[in-house]
């Protein structure tokens, strides 16, 4: 699968876990960055990663940040982009499920690593649903 990947400076060491993890088990994955720990503004980072997605260059989208907090509501300014914040393995899924979220958003000050790696895995293998959830996608757009 071809992932983009992107964040702030409070989401570098988990960047680099996620894309080491991804890369190994054979997903192409594509990194926005910022690639160490300086302080930066998380929307110079989301925004590209929100144009890939769009852009329909990747498939789906991993933005991590302190909170999650500024990189969905950056990410949700797209017009295509359904990003949402993940906490635990049933909120990625759910993500994926009913909302068909296309990126998601994990807050890196406040799960672990090995959680983010059960969120993205989650994320990545769930399809949408449809049916009742498709209409109620499509009423997100204003
Ligand atoms: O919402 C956020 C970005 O999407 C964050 O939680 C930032 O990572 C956070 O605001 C950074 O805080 P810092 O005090 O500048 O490290």
């Amino acid at each position: 699968m071809k992932i983009s990947i992107a964040n702030d400076h409070a989401g570098t060491e988990y960047k680099e876990f996620l894309q080491k993890y991804l890369t190994d088990l054979g997903h192409k994955v594509t990194n926005f960055g910022t690639d160490n720990s300086d302080s930066v503004d998380y929307p110079d980072f989301a925004h590209p990663l929100a144009n890939s997605v769009t852009n329909k260059e990747t498939e789906l989208g991993i933005l991590i940040c302190g909170s999650g907090n500024g990189i969905a509501m950056t990410a949700n300014k797209h017009a295509d982009i359904r990003a949402a914040i993940c906490w635990n393995e049933e909120l990625a899924a759910l993500a994926r499920q009913h909302n068909n979220a296309n990126v998601i958003c994990i807050p890196a000050r406040f799960v672990t690593q090995e959680l983010a790696q059960k969120m993205v895995d989650t994320f990545l293998k769930t399809e949408f649903e449809g049916g009742r959830h498709q209409k109620r996608v499509e009423k997100i757009s204003c």
